[in-house]
């Protein structure tokens, strides 16, 4: 099974050394024709870990994206949700037919809220059975490094899942599936925006105590909604184990970790800069800045009670000051 990597930001490029490594080839869209040109020189990406060397001879580079997908049997969706409409655009339906799909992205389409089975299924046909996610708490700096990291590998059929999983498990690689292919997007989804929360209570100074507090009742609210959404979506009468890591260990590194992008976000949020100062400051995606939206418009429908998602979101799309949302949340925390 030849993957096709879509993306060349640090979590496509983190995702094609853990298959390089394990001596796959792949094939691997780039954007832009100047990395290509770099990366095929100097075997490395010029922009995202750069630390990591490549074995090109094991990779297929294109700008074309039709050429990577009619070479690939499974594609894995590594580009930021903010720019995926535009980089499938350039495909049709039957570019995909037979193909599997990884989705690497933790994020919602913005603008219509889908999730990214939902649009999928929606512009390409895309069935279920074929579509697949990773998620779990794994930041691409440490992959660059090494370091053991899990990545979860979610699917309709567990089996199938588990050949995914297959392909990408090495020594500082480990994988664990399950069958959660709609709550796993979810969680990860909302703990982009946790995170982004957590670092603003940092740049207000609040303190370890306070932010474990925090964490905790993210949790509890992350739970409420999953529960919500999947009455009303999923098959009823599944069990989910919210304490395993593509759920509660992804909010924690994500809160917790100087690597995330979130987290970094929202500190400077606190400290008092714009959103746009902040994007300009971070230059790389903080995907809980879009899915505070996508989750605010969703909920409209869903119902949940999330106190903690909307003062996020209210910060950040209508201007509240973060230290009176802070104040307010306090009161209702556990
Ligand atoms: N970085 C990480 O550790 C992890 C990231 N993810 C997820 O992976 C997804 C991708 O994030 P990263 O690779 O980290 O992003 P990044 O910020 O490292 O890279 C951004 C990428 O977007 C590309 N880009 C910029 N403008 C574009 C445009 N107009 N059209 C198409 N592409 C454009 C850039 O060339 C670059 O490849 C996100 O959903 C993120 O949540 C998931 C797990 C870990
Ligand atoms: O998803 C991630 C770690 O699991 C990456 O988080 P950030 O996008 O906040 O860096």
């Amino acid at each position: 099974m030849k993957a096709g990597i879509i993306g060349s930001g640090s979590w496509a490029t983190a995702l094609a050394k853990i298959l390089t490594d394990n001596g796959r080839q792949i094939a691997w869209w780039i954007r832009n024709e100047d990395t290509i040109r770099y990366m095929q020189l100097r075997h490395h990406n010029r922009h995202y870990l750069t630390s990591v060397y490549f074995d090109t001879s094991l990779i297929q580079l294109s700008s074309n994206i039709e050429e990577v997908v009619a070479a690939s049997d499974v594609l894995v969706l590594a580009v930021p949700s903010a720019f995926l409409e535009d980089v499938l655009l350039q495909l049709t339906p039957e570019m995909l037919e037979g193909k599997k799909v990884i989705n690497a992205i933790k994020g919602l389409v913005p603008g219509n809220n889908l999730l990214i089975n939902d649009y999928l299924s929606e512009i390409f046909d895309l069935p279920l059975e074929r579509y697949f996610t990773i998620t779990g708490p794994c930041h691409a700096e440490e992959v660059a490094n090494e370091k053991l990291s899990y990545l979860t590998f979610s699917g309709l059929q567990e089996t199938q899942a588990q050949s995914m999983a297959d392909m990408f498990t090495n020594s500082y690689l480990q994988t664990i599936v399950n069958h959660d292919v709609i709550g796993v997007q979810l969680a990860a989804v909302l703990k982009n925006i946790y995170a982004l929360g957590a670092g603003i209570a940092h740049g207000l100074e609040y303190g370890d105590n306070f932010i474990s507090v925090y964490i905790t009742n993210c949790f509890r609210e992350m739970q409420h909604f999953l529960e919500a959404y999947g009455k009303e979506h999923t098959e009823a009468g599944q069990e989910h184990n919210y304490n395993a890591s593509a759920y509660l260990g992804d909010l924690l590194v994500t809160c917790y970790s100087l690597h995330s992008r979130n987290r970094t976000f929202g500190n400077m949020i606190g400290k008092g800069y714009s959103v746009k100062a902040a994007q300009l400051e971070l230059n790389m995606i903080a995907e809980g800045y879009y899915a505070s939206k996508c989750l605010f418009e969703m909920n409209l429908e869903v119902g949940a009670y999330m106190p903690v998602a909307q003062a996020v979101y209210t910060i950040l799309w209508q201007h509240l000051n973060p230290r009176e949302a802070f104040l307010s949340l306090e009161k209702g925390f556990i």
